[in-house]
């Protein structure tokens, strides 16, 4: 039974996709509320008032996936959760017009003094003189980060006659052109606009980009206003600006700390806020709330989930074509993690053949999730693989090859340890299944399935005999048996399948026999 705890208040009808998920129970609770086992919650659902702390996943070993319904994941430790195997997911543009809507509705509302006006008039009385405003139209407005939002506010201003500067570094010269929106630097936009509005995630770069070194560039007067995240303006720096003169008017959506308490910036008549509001509208939570509910219920039914942060995306389609070639790369890791006894410090994969038009880096993750499987005591998975890997020192390689020995597709990974080095190949045949095609040296082929045991010994008159009577006194039943070898009377191996596990008894005979190399058991 999947345990669903849900946070923060999110839209009871867009959670429906997730009544759909057989075996889940949806919790809505806080997650300090004492009801809770976070030790049992599989997923998460939050919205931006609950702090997703490295702690507070400490409390939740059996977490999967946290899912953010809304856009900025500024509130959970997105390297925490990697680094659990955690994978992380947003609905990226369930909010965009309604947060757009707010910050132009804020934009208006500072410049024609509406929140005065409107308190005034509730207060019986009649000033129309005391809030005079200023138009929109001619005015140029600088945007800092063009992205879904900033893109829908500058169509508005456009409509609305406004000239329209942005800065976003990762915005190209053909996209700007297309929205009719002049790039700037930074600097050229705090000097040319009447009015500035940010809309980047809070990041490290983006944490009061709009400082007291950039408000000293901005012209007298100017309009500033964040819809984004409380911190990308400086609110101590810009607290001096407003007490000062400098700054004509502010709009704050978002504080550092919400609520914000006691805050040097709300005793001021021109600055105007709202409570977090940019995505509180019926449509926004609709759409946030399905959209996370939907990629939490693919999650949980092995689907491809189309919004991580921590994992890139893949298409149903691709997922599809790629699911025999993930199941085959994580075998072969896993038969190596149990192969080869000694630290390993390089893990070498080449893909040949059709395998090589997919999208490889996910087949590599999914082998090194085989590898790391048992073998270290962290849930390794494609979120955490290639991190896991390098914290352990571990060097992964991946190469395309044009040789597929023979087969439709091949993966070859080479595991280097201090002393050996180890390779598998595999294959997936349509229609048939993946199969093992080479072992340490030796052509093979057997199904990577069950509980199997793979002996190298002396290719000498015999040794299969040996074995199978040692296992057969012990009444163990083999299942299927492959044999490979060099040259005849060189070394050779076997490989077996049993229906259970091989005790630890029937390993010591086996072990016993002269012939006998090296004994492996691999369950898989
Ligand atoms: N007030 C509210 O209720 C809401 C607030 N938000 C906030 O708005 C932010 C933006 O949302 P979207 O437009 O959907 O995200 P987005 O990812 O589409 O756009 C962000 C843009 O910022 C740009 N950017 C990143 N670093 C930058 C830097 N150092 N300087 C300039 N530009 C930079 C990116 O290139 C991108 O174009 C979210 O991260 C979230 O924090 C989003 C929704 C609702
Ligand atoms: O989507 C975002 O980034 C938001 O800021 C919206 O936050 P909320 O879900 O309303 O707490």
């Amino acid at each position: 039974m999947y345990q669903i705890l849900v946070a923060d208040s999110i839209n009871a009808e867009g959670l429906e996709p997730l009544l759909g998920l057989k075996e889940a129970e949806i919790i809505q609770k806080k997650t300090n509320d004492p009801e809770v086992n976070l030790d049992q919650i599989d997923a998460l659902l939050v919205r931006s008032a609950t702090k997703v702390t490295e702690k507070l996943l400490n409390q939740m070993p059996s977490l999967k996936i946290i899912a953010r319904a809304g856009v900025g994941v500024d509130n959970i430790d997105v390297p925490a959760a990697t680094k659990k195997g955690i994978i992380v997911i947003n609905a990226p543009d369930g909010n965009t017009i309604s947060t757009a809507e707010h910050t132009f509705a804020m934009m208006a509302s500072l410049l024609r003094n509406i929140p005065q006006a409107h308190s005034s008039v509730k207060n019986k009385e009649w000033k129309r003189n005391a809030f005079i405003g200023t138009e929109l139209y001619g005015k140029r407005l600088g945007i800092v980060g063009m992205g879904r939002i900033g893109s829908e506010i500058a169509k508005r201003a456009k409509v609305f006659g406004m000239n329209v500067n942005v800065f976003d570094p990762f915005l190209t010269k053909e996209r700007a052109a297309k929205l009719g929106v002049e790039s700037s630097t930074l600097d050229e936009l705090l000097v040319a606009a009447d009015i500035i509005t940010v809309h980047t995630p809070l990041t490290p770069e983006t944490k009061g980009i709009i400082n007291e070194e950039a408000l000293k560039k901005t012209k007298k007067g100017v309009y500033l206003l964040n819809c984004a995240r409380g911190g990308i303006i400086d609110e101590q720096d810009l607290a001096t600006y407003v007490g000062n003169g400098h700054v004509g008017g502010v709009a704050l959506d978002v504080f550092e700390t919400e609520p914000p308490g006691e805050h040097p910036l709300l005793k001021y008549e021109n600055v105007i806020v709202t409570p977090h509001l940019g995505a509180s509208t019926k449509e926004a939570q609709l759409n946030v709330a399905t959209q996370v509910a939907k990629e939490v219920r693919y999650f949980f039914e092995d689907l491809p989930v189309s919004n991580s942060i921590n994992l890139p995306a893949i298409s149903k389609d691709i997922f599809e074509k790629i699911q025999p070639f993930h199941q085959i790369s994580k075998q072969i890791g896993y038969i190596l993690s149990q192969c080869v006894k000694e630290g390993v410090h390089e893990l070498s994969i080449t893909y040949s053949g059709s395998v090589t038009n997919l999208e490889t880096s996910y087949l590599t993750k999914a082998m090194l999730s085989g590898f790391f499987k048992n073998r270290i005591d962290v849930n390794v998975n494609e979120v955490n693989a290639l991190l896991t890997a390098k914290e352990r020192g571990i060097t992964v390689g991946e190469k395309i090859s044009t040789d597929a020995f023979g087969y439709d597709n091949c993966i070859t990974v080479s595991a280097k340890g201090e002393e050996n080095a180890f390779t598998v190949r595999g294959t997936f045949i349509d229609h048939y299944g993946p199969r093992i095609v080479y072992l340490n040296g030796f052509n093979i082929d057997f199904l990577p399935e069950g509980n199997l045991l793979y002996i190298q010994h002396m290719d000498r008159p015999g040794v299969i005999g040996h074995v199978g009577q040692i296992l057969g006194d012990q009444g163990i039943n083999i299942a299927t048996m492959q044999v490979g070898r060099k040259q005849a009377g060189g070394e050779a191996i076997m490989v077996l399948a049993f229906d259970k596990p091989l005790n630890d008894h029937a390993l010591a005979s086996l072990e016993k026999l002269d012939e006998i190399v090296s004994i492996n058991s691999i369950n898989l």
